[in-house]
């Protein structure tokens, strides 16, 4: 029986999947933590790794990690780090992307040129900020990698030179997404000289092997992975609710939104993943459970004690700035507290207002996309809360689909790694796990009363940018 390892490194942790090549049946699961922040020393990725992996990797024939998007990992003409990587969530080049599209020509000729219209997230953004506010280390890179390229470098055996692949590619900023081509210039404009970029790998192609002599897969995004994972089909929408929110699906066409709220990526089987991502998702519940001083089944308990519209309390999420909308020097804001509110309604109001982020993002999906979803299904950490699987229909209006708890990225990746191992033209059949659809009543008044603070918080970005500039 040929063994396969699947690598999440995403966001929070490094998540390692051993699985059965003919059934993609999970034989193992490992996890190490990643430490927190937005900007981090890309290194800490590779111990989590090791750790992750140890006594698994020898086990494999064939390996893939998906990594978290965008992130910027600067290395030296020696290979090591110039400095900590900025992760996608990282703010601090919101203005650096609003420069460079006016460079490219305005958000349509950005669409047009790489798929997506240019936020923060975008690795461009960043070098664009590295280059202004830290010349002596812009000066100083000779290569740039996103973190599940840095990670699967490292896994490479001796010699293997960095590669990729064109659906985390497409999440640099200076990748022409439909033509599937790197741009270079884009990268030269951006960082203001030239590096070296990874070599791309083809779907379902080896890279080379790893130090045990496994194959190693090309490796994609994190959400890429999960679109692999789940064996996403045209009409679905998977949502996944980790450190980031995410609505996306797959495309047979790509997609160029000058609006930029639909980003336009390539996936990891030679098709297009549309996707509209917000940065507060998993870290609202998380934030809300320390406030409280409690864990994450009493929040969930506390918040069904409510009642839907949590006795009038909502607020808008936007905590560490946010991509969708595009406020990165938002703050959130709560609206509704009175004498009444009571501690479930506070725990309520966080569900609540991360469910309707997400909705927002599945709208912003669909009218985008023009395809009316045939099912809408949900992925990533919070889905293991009672609260979140119980309200996720009444506030997106529409029945879910949960499959069985999994690491769906890391499931993904492991498909890949099979597809390169088995050399096939598609990537191998998995039986489908058993899923559950999550229904309840639709409740649309939660939404209404969180689209009206929504939109009456939007001209309040600037006033609070004053207030956040330290943290910038
Ligand atoms: N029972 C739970 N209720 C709510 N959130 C949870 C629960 N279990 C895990 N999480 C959250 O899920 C998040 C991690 O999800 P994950 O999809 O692994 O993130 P990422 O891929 O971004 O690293 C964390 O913020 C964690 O607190
Ligand atoms: O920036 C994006 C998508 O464009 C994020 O979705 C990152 O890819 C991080 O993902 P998670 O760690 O939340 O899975």
């Amino acid at each position: 029986m040929a063994l396969i390892l699947g690598i999440d490194s995403s966001t929070q942790s490094t998540k390692a999947l051993l699985v059965d090549a003919d059934s993609g049946e999970v034989v193992e699961a490992r996890a190490a933590a990643h430490p927190p922040g937005t900007e981090v020393d890309p290194r800490t990725w590779l111990s989590a790794v090791d750790e992750a992996t140890d006594g698994l990797l020898e086990r494999a024939d064939a390996v893939a990690v998906a990594g978290q998007q965008h992130g910027m990992v600067t290395l030296d003409e020696s290979g090591a780090p110039v400095r900590d990587a900025l992760l996608w969530n990282d703010t601090r080049s919101a203005d650096a992307a609003v420069e460079l599209i006016e460079e490219m020509g305005g958000p349509q000729a950005c669409a047009d040129a790489i798929g997506s219209v240019l936020v923060a997230s975008f690795t461009s953004a960043k070098l664009r900020w590295l280059r202004d506010h830290e010349p002596e280390n812009a000066a100083r890179v000779a290569r740039v990698l996103l973190p599940h390229d840095y990670v699967s470098l490292h896994l490479g055996a001796d010699g293997t030179e960095p590669f990729t692949d064109r659906g985390d590619a497409s999440g640099t900023g200076y990748f022409a997404t439909a033509a599937g081509e790197w741009r270079p210039d884009l990268l030269e404009q951006a960082l203001g000289h030239g590096a070296d970029l990874p070599r791309l790998v083809a779907p379902g192609r080896a890279a080379g092997t790893t130090r045990s002599g496994a194959a190693i897969a090309g490796g994609t995004g994190d959400n890429m992975g999960a679109a692999l994972g789940m064996a996403l089909e045209p009409g679905d929408v998977l949502v996944s609710i980790g450190t980031s929110g995410v609505a996306s699906a797959i495309s047979s066409v790509p997609v160029a939104d000058g609006s930029g709220v639909v980003t336009g990526f390539a996936d990891a089987s030679g098709g297009f993943l549309p996707m509209v991502t917000t940065m507060n998702a998993a870290g609202i519940l998380d934030l809300q459970a320390r406030w409280l001083g409690v864990d994450h089944d009493e929040l969930a308990a506390l918040a069904l004690q409510s009642a839907p519209g949590a006795g009038g309390v909502t607020f808008v999420p936007y905590y560490g700035g946010e991509r969708t909308p595009n406020r990165p020097d938002a703050v959130g804001t709560w609206t509704g507290l009175t004498p009444a509110t009571t501690r479930a309604d506070l725990a309520r109001a966080a569900y609540e207002a991360l469910l309707c982020s997400l909705a927002d993002a599945v709208d912003r999906l669909v009218a985008a996309t023009g395809e009316t979803p045939q099912r809408v299904l949900m992925v990533g950490g919070a889905t293991k809360s009672a609260a979140v699987r119980e309200l996720a229909p009444a506030v997106l209006g529409c029945p879910v689909v949960l499959p069985p708890p999994g690491e769906y990225v890391a499931l993904g990746a492991a498909r890949q790694a099979a597809w390169a191992l088995a050399g096939t033209t598609e990537p191998p059949t998995w039986s489908a796990a058993e899923t559950t659809v999550l229904e309840a009543d639709p409740t649309p008044h939660v939404r209404e009363v969180y689209a009206d603070l929504r939109d009456r918080t939007e001209s309040w970005t600037t006033h609070t940018a004053t207030a956040t500039e330290g943290t910038r």
